[in-house]
């Protein structure tokens, strides 16, 4: 964002308004009576964004700058104030009754009720509702004045404190609804220097959140190679006009937790002051995707396990050909009741129930998060499950469902992987570099103990120069879809949005199988709290073969 055309921009609404009030005849009224008609047509028309005196004290600001320097470890709560500022695992500072006048919040919050567009921000990484930049809401007198009030008092006290050179502020309103959250980042782009977060939360009785409503901005301390770790380390509950601001840089991981509470929604004006670039951080940052290890399969002699395991259905001429047919067009299939019945319920009954069974959660907290099975620890079923989707029987079974060289004198080096996944609550994997298929690839995903929005898998085309051709699937058309907003780390979709390949739902005993090309790249959406878990945990097989 150019901080002089949005500067431009406000100076334009001005100028409006002022072509208004002539056009109204106000301008030969006293100034009181003009605000009092306004009032009775459209509600207040001005609003107290002064600072609380402690915030434009000189000889505070010393005192705080003197803590923001220290060398100190120890957080810092100032008694008078309410300001604190915590120091591990990054300095972050909280500064409570931000504005003098805590009438300007229910303002504030009526505006963003009543005029704000909000657009539904939906990815891998997050499910919320934002707004368009400040700068850019004409109609919304308001909170454009907050802009200014950030870029003329708060801006260059923010400088003063962290000596750092700020240019200019980008900001827009957040509302988080029930079910709603942002998974782990670090704010680290471009020229991003502070990052901050106002809240609103005018209602009596809640203007302060507890943990059971969710909603609190959770901070991760990181370890040696930066990279984020679990358990959440810090939450900071949203309070009605706190002012929460912290330096970004590489260690900065924060999130938003789930909101839980179907009361309130969670309202913010949050962004970033922005300043010189994050090039180098960025370059420095490592961004770890541990690699599936492919293998080679396994020979079987006699050739069994298909006709003890499998639904006879899927192993008739007929059906192959049609399952390949399917294939070809669509380059995905959804084999219903794959396993014999028995087989399902007890491999099914074993992974519920075993507790031989070694599960270990995935990290690092910005990448993933959910379990998966030590194959070493399988049981019976399971095992026999495990040797199929391994075995050169299966090889061949794919091969007549796909017509891929993944078995036959074709057959160069087929190889595969697989991975036995448990999914519950707050379970998640984001896009990244390792979700990238850096081949055409065979996905195979089967569930267990399905319920419907949780572990469902979205295949998506994030690059339409990126993706390979031939067969599988990729994108066809290239949707340019720019926002206005200085929003997050990628792009929202809609449903209807082109980048969107695939879209997988889970259901017990259905095989899915999706041949992907080249640049193709997926993620399983966040299990919210509102999904019913009551049977326990989802599972999911996840093999993928090449040849
Ligand atoms: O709302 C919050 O508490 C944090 C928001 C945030 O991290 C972001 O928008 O990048
Ligand atoms: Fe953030």
């Amino acid at each position: 964002m150019d901080t002089s055309k949005s500067e431009e921009k406000l100076l334009e609404h001005n100028k409006e308004d002022a072509a208004e009030d002539v056009a109204n005849g106000h301008l030969s009224e006293p100034p009181q009576a003009k605000i009092l008609k306004r009032q009775e047509k459209n509600g207040p028309q001005t609003i107290d964004l002064s600072l609380s005196n402690c915030y434009t004290s000189e000889e505070y600001a010393l005192q705080l700058q003197k803590q923001w320097f220290s060398e100190q470890s120890k957080d810092y709560k100032d008694e008078t104030t309410g300001v604190e500022l915590y120091t591990n695992p990054f300095q972050i500072c909280l500064l409570p009754n931000m504005l003098n006048n805590t009438d300007s919040c229910k303002l504030l919050v009526d505006e963003m009720v009543k005029k704000v567009h909000w657009s539904r921000k939906q990815m891998d990484l997050y499910e919320f509702y934002q707004s368009t930049d400040l700068s850019n809401m004409i109609e919304c007198k308001f909170l454009a004045n907050f802009l200014q009030m950030l870029r003329r008092s708060v801006r260059p006290w923010l400088e003063k404190l962290t000596n750092l050179k700020l240019d200019y502020v980008s900001a827009s309103c957040s509302m988080y609804t029930c079910g709603d959250y942002l998974l782990v980042h670090d704010d680290l782009l471009k020229d991003r220097q502070i990052a901050f977060i106002y809240y609103l939360s005018p209602w009596e009785e809640n203007e302060l959140w507890n943990q059971e409503q969710g909603g609190c901005l959770e901070i991760f301390a990181s370890d040696d190679k930066c990279l984020p770790r679990f358990p959440v380390q810090r939450k900071i509950s949203p309070k009605n006009n706190q002012f929460a601001f912290f330096k970004v840089g590489s260690k900065s991981f924060h999130q938003v937790g789930e909101v839980t509470t179907f009361d309130y929604p969670r309202l913010t004006i949050n962004g970033w002051f922005h300043g010189a670039s994050n090039e180098d951080l960025i370059a420095d940052a490592i961004r770890p995707f541990a690699k599936l290890q492919f293998k080679p399969p396994i020979s079987v002699n006699p050739q069994s396990s298909v006709d003890l395991l499998l639904n006879e259905v899927y192993l008739k001429p007929t059906t192959k050909r049609s399952i390949q047919k399917r294939i070809e067009d669509n380059s995905e299939i959804c084999l219903y009741e794959f396993f014999r019945r028995e087989i399902f319920e007890e491999a099914l009954k074993e992974l519920l129930n075993d507790d031989k069974l070694k599960w270990s959660r995935q990290g690092p907290a910005n990448v993933q998060n959910f379990e998966v099975l030590d194959l070493k620890t399988a049981t019976k079923t399971l095992t026999q499950i495990i040797e199929l989707f391994s075995n050169t029987e299966m090889f061949s079974l794919l091969r007549d469902y796909t017509d891929l060289d993944l078995s036959g004198p074709n057959a160069a080096n087929p190889q595969f992987t697989l991975e036995i996944q448990r999914w519950s609550h707050g379970d998640y994997t984001v896009l990244g570099d390792g979700a990238i298929c850096e081949d055409n690839t065979l996905d195979l995903i089967y569930y267990l103990n399905a319920s419907e929005g949780a572990a469902i898998i979205t295949y998506l085309s994030p690059d339409t120069e990126q993706a390979g051709t031939g067969q599988g699937l990729k994108q066809t058309g290239g949707g340019d879809d720019v926002s206005d907003t200085d929003s997050l780390e990628g792009e929202g979709f809609d449903d209807d949005d082109e980048s969107v390949l695939l879209t997988i739902t889970p259901v017990d005993n259905a095989l899915n199988i999706v041949y992907r090309c080249e640049g193709t790249t997926k993620f399983t959406k966040y299990v919210s709290r509102n999904t019913p878990l009551e049977n326990g945990p989802v599972f999911v097989i996840s093999c993928s073969y090449k040849e």
